[in-house]
């Protein structure tokens, strides 16, 4: 069985306090995005991982592919299977690659071997893995709050829009960005923010991230400038950096000319 997971991108995010679990407490909009990895998964005689494409740091060993097997594991029991991914989200972005291999492991497992569990439980076994993983379950636009595995609907249809994604190829770890971040309650509400029309979210609907990250790392707001300048409606960081996404009208026909960056794609929303 083939799956394609797919990235995320952050539509405003608060960090709005700390958690007696050493973790934050956030409020954002997650929005799927069609940047996507490759993932198959086979029935095998001995459990393994191969993966291409972009270089994963650290071991294959410790692959989200395989927590998301052995975690799985220790409930039903599992035949081995031969897991292979293809990694073409980049890492350190902010997209939520790793995490959406993850989920998407735990669905096509599911399938493979018709273990009948239920979204909610999909979900529970995802929050497991990482904070990003419950949404990939069922990828869809949400409001997420808590440790940003907690979700509200939110009605949001991007999908007229074009969305450029742009990966200035620099890898910033979770925990670097989130210890630079101070937690506080949000001035306005970013959930009423997001029903506005889009012109009015420029300088609105923002990311805390941001602050901290584009005074360490220029290439950042350059690339924020970059995309307004090209006629983007609203633009942002995605998650905790490093990619910069613009919204364009969807008769915006330009052709960028990206500075400072390895992969840039066009697409419409997922
Ligand atoms: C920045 C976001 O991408 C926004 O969607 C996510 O909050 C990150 O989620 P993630 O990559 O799945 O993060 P995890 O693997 O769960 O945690 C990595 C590290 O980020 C920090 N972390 C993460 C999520 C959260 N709500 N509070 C945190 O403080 C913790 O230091 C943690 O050790
Ligand atoms: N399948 C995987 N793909 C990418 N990274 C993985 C994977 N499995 C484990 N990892 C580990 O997770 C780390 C970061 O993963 P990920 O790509 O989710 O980060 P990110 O792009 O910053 O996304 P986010 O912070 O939004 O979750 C990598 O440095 C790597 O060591």
């Amino acid at each position: 069985m083939i799956a394609f997971p797919n990235a995320k991108i952050n539509i405003g995010l608060r960090v709005t306090g700390l958690r007696p679990d050493g973790f934050r407490n956030l409020e954002s909009c997650f929005y799927p995005v069609n940047w996507c990895d490759a993932l198959e998964i086979i029935p095998a005689t001995n459990l393994a991982f191969t993966s291409s494409g972009l270089t994963i740091p650290g071991k294959a060993s410790t692959n989200l592919c395989l927590k998301a097997y052995h975690l799985l594991q220790q409930d039903f029991n599992l035949k081995p299977v031969r897991i292979h991914l293809h990694k073409n989200i980049p890492i350190g972005a902010g997209m939520g690659g790793g995490s959406s291999d993850a989920a998407f492991t735990l669905k096509l497992l599911n399938n493979l071997f018709n273990l009948e569990i239920s979204v909610p439980d999909l979900e529970n076994y995802a929050r497991q893995l990482g904070s990003d993983c419950a949404f990939f379950i069922q990828n869809k636009p949400v409001f997420a709050i808590e440790k940003g595995d907690v979700f509200e609907p939110l009605k949001l249809d991007l999908s007229n829009y074009k969305i450029v994604v742009i990966y200035p190829d620099l890898h910033i770890t979770t925990a670097e960005a989130y210890r630079e971040v101070v937690p506080q309650a949000p001035a306005d509400n970013l959930r009423e923010l997001l029903q506005q029309p889009l012109p009015t979210w420029k300088n609105r609907v923002d990311n805390d991230f941001e602050k901290a990250l584009f005074l360490k790392y220029p290439v950042l707001p350059e690339l924020k400038e970059y995309l307004y300048q090209s006629g983007a409606i609203y633009t942002s960081m995605t998650g905790s950096g490093s990619a910069v996404f613009g919204i364009f009208s969807p008769d915006f026909t330009q052709t960028l000319l990206v500075p400072h960056t390895t992969y840039a794609v066009w697409q419409g929303a997922l």
